[in-house]
């Protein structure tokens, strides 16, 4: 069994199977969910986006051969940037300007986890640094593949279901699913690695989950 699947089982489908069934995910395409949530989400994603492009410099950073440091610095650039320009016209649609990101600030949900990657990435092993980036692709390929066979009514959320379930982000998700296959690790540095990638699959759920109950903080 490869190292990908043996987190997936762990700490993966376990988690994937309630996304999938979460009122913001099926909100997308049965056209129940709320402008408002969306709006929550992109906001709270171009903060946590500003975040991620960070911690995988830090994976290409520490990464073991020459071809993996490439990859995760492309991905730094190359995919955020496809990202970033998706959550531009998205918050164009949505009435919402940089500043209004910049004014709501960073949730709780989203600070949470920046920080977790964060932490992880920088003061981690590289083995620890990919398995906890690993949710943030394999999640959102799954995601976006599933959201494309139901397709939404709504243009905005067919947009963003169409980024995500793409080809060009499944090569993506496919050339980091290879290189953690190839990781060479301690027993322990394995478990950390299972520990790590539970813990970012659930902030993928808390995420969406956050965005759909408008999570905001108790105080302040
Ligand atoms: C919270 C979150 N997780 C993952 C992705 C996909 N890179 C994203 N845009 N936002």
């Amino acid at each position: 069994m490869t190292f990908s699947s043996e987190l997936w089982d762990r700490g993966g489908a376990p988690v994937y199977a309630e996304i999938v069934r979460h009122p913001f995910i099926t909100g997308l395409t049965d056209g129940t969910l709320d402008h408002d949530a969306f709006r929550y989400f992109i906001v709270q994603d171009s903060h946590y986006l500003r975040s991620y492009s960070r911690a995988l410099t830090l994976v290409a950073g520490r990464a073991a051969d020459e071809d993996a440091v490439r990859m995760f610095a492309l991905h730094a650039a190359n995919a955020i940037e496809v990202e970033r320009e998706l959550h531009a016209s998205l918050l164009g649609s949505l009435g919402l300007t940089v500043a209004d990101v910049d004014a709501a600030g960073s949730g709780p949900a989203t600070t949470a986890y920046m920080s977790y990657l964060t932490a992880v990435c920088a003061t981690g092993t590289y083995a620890e640094a990919v398995a906890a980036v690993l949710p943030c692709y394999w999640i959102y390929r799954d995601v976006g593949r599933e959201l494309l066979k139901r397709s939404s009514p709504d243009p905005l959320y067919r947009q963003w279901i169409e980024t995500y379930g793409s080809d060009e982000f499944d090569a993506v998700v496919e050339s980091v699913l290879a290189v953690t296959d190839q990781l060479d690790m301690s027993a322990s540095e394995r478990e950390r690695c299972h520990q790590h990638f539970g813990t970012t699959c659930r902030y993928e759920w808390m995420f969406w989950d956050a965005a759909y109950t408008k999570l905001d903080w108790p105080v302040g």
